[in-house]
């Protein structure tokens, strides 16, 4: 069986990885000349861990192929992932144009039965309109092929990506075709094997999973960020609050950690489609719309607290802030959605000068964010950011800004705020002495 996987990102990326460690032949491509050329050299377009090596194996057994090629992809494969971006579109919906390119450029060069999976996360009745879409293509162009279409959602998180596709938490086949279903089974046999919990369902409910996973995930920390901020205030101490409350397994202590705000390439997208995706069916989703302008409300808080503590006149005028981490979470180079983005756009709108330090989001943070090249200053190391400047506000819980010599960054240093926006140094003494010590969620 061999395998087709369209939009070689994230998720393409590693799930063709997986796929090719598992012995499938497998075709990844993609419209990025650059991105392909850069992975048909062996190197790989993004961070992840583990996934360079994954990938170099997989091409020395010359079991990967990539291609910018849509005609190759599909007619070398019987089974096509889609797994190209459904960014959100200015209204909060789902941006569906870039899978509405892949169905046509499968029914341009279809030439045999094929299972089409759909990864990308697709607002629901998505796959039931591909298929629709698809046979009428078909028939337009008087094609005897046809597709089986089956919603495989993913559910894999960056840094961990490449553990979470070998190892998931779940596998969810939507599909009303049952010799799509026996495709998927042969699949994901190694994961059959495992004993990993698999779910069969219609493709509605499939798209739903998905959106329902994320949005919970979303509340979840929008609740204890909400918490947290009460806490502060009552002199209570919201990671004692979240050990306490995470002791009751029917809470679960996971994902109440408090920080500032969820950011990244799927939740701040996944909350406003499932708010799109009600507002279509005439339901108001009030906890998801209160999770997203919690999740507003959170990061505005960040910056005043900084602004609080260090403005002169109503100003930062004339302060410097070193920024540690610019990626949405540790382990990752993505930078989209996060929230150091919109706590360095407070801060510079307040006058300050920022210092920018990230262990790997720093070249897409320079492309992505260009239009503030010339105000944000991007420099070699957080120590080296720390120098001059007045605070630090730790942004990601990167690994390597946990061990340093703490007297020393504090003498380079011009002020000595740390504003720990991870509560990473909640019960570190040293740093607690060393610096004006600011947390999330307790005093
Ligand atoms: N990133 C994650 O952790 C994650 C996890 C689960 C699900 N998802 C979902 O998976 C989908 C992909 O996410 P991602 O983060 O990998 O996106 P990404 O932006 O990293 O990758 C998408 C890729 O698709 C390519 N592409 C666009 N149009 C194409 C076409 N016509 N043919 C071939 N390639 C095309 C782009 O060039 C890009 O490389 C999204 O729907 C996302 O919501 C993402
Ligand atoms: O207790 C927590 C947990 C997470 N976060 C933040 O939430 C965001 C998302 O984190 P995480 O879920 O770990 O990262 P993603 O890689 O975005 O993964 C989510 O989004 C993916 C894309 O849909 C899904 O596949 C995953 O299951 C889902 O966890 C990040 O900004 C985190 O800092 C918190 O603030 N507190």
């Amino acid at each position: 069986m061999k395998i087709g996987i369209m939009g070689t990102g994230y998720v393409g990326l590693v799930h063709g990885a997986v796929l090719s460690s598992y012995g499938f032949q497998v075709t990844c491509m993609d419209v990025d000349v650059d991105k392909i050329k850069h992975l048909q050299d062996g190197n790989s377009p993004i961070y992840e861990p583990g996934l360079e090596e994954l990938l170099r194996h997989s091409l020395r057994d010359g079991l990967l192929t990539f291609t910018t090629s849509p005609q190759q992809v599909i007619q070398e494969s019987d089974v096509i992932f889609i797994a190209v971006g459904t960014p959100a579109k200015e209204d909060g919906g789902a941006d569906l144009s870039y899978v509405r390119d892949v169905i046509q450029q499968i029914a341009t060069y279809i030439n045999g039965y094929k299972v089409i999976v759909c990864k990308s996360t697709m607002p629901v009745g998505t796959s039931r309109r591909i298929a629709t879409y698809l046979d009428t293509l078909l028939t337009d162009r008087r094609s005897d092929f046809r597709a089986d279409v089956v919603s495989n959602p993913e559910f894999l998180r960056q840094g961990k990506a490449v553990t979470d596709a070998l190892s998931p938490s779940r596998v969810i086949i939507g599909t009303e075709s049952s010799q799509a279903k026996e495709t998927l089974q042969t699949i994901y046999q190694v994961h059959i094997q495992h004993h990993v919990p698999f779910l069969y369902t219609n493709l509605e409910t499939a798209e739903m999973i998905k959106y329902a996973s994320n949005s919970f995930l979303a509340v979840k920390i929008s609740f204890i960020n909400e918490l947290a901020l009460v806490s502060e205030k009552v002199g209570a101490n919201i990671q004692d609050i979240a050990t306490g409350m995470g002791l009751d397994e029917r809470i679960s202590p996971h994902f109440l950690q408090a920080g500032p705000g969820y950011g990244g390439s799927c939740f701040p997208k996944d909350t406003q489609a499932m708010l799109d995706i009600g507002e279509k069916n005439d339901e108001d989703l009030y906890i998801i719309r209160a999770a997203i302008a919690a999740n507003e409300k959170q990061m505005k808080s960040m910056i005043n607290k900084i602004s609080e503590a260090l403005s002169v006149n109503g100003t930062l005028q004339g302060k410097t802030i070193a920024i540690w981490g610019l990626s949405f979470k540790p382990e990752t180079d993505d930078i989209r959605y996060a929230p150091s983005f919109e706590i360095i756009k407070g801060l510079l709108q307040q006058g300050a000068m920022v210092n920018v330090f990230c262990p790997q989001g720093m070249e897409q943070a320079k492309r992505m964010w260009s239009d503030f090249n010339n105000r944000i200053h991007y420099c070699q190391s957080e120590a080296a950011s720390a120098q001059d400047a007045d605070a630090i506000v730790l942004m990601t819980e990167w690994h390597q800004f946990r061990a340093h010599n703490w007297p020393m960054i504090a003498k380079t240093m011009r002020g000595n705020a740390f504003f720990d926006l991870r509560n990473m140094f909640t019960t570190d003494v040293q740093v607690r002495e060393q610096f004006q010590y600011y947390s999330v969620g307790s005093s």
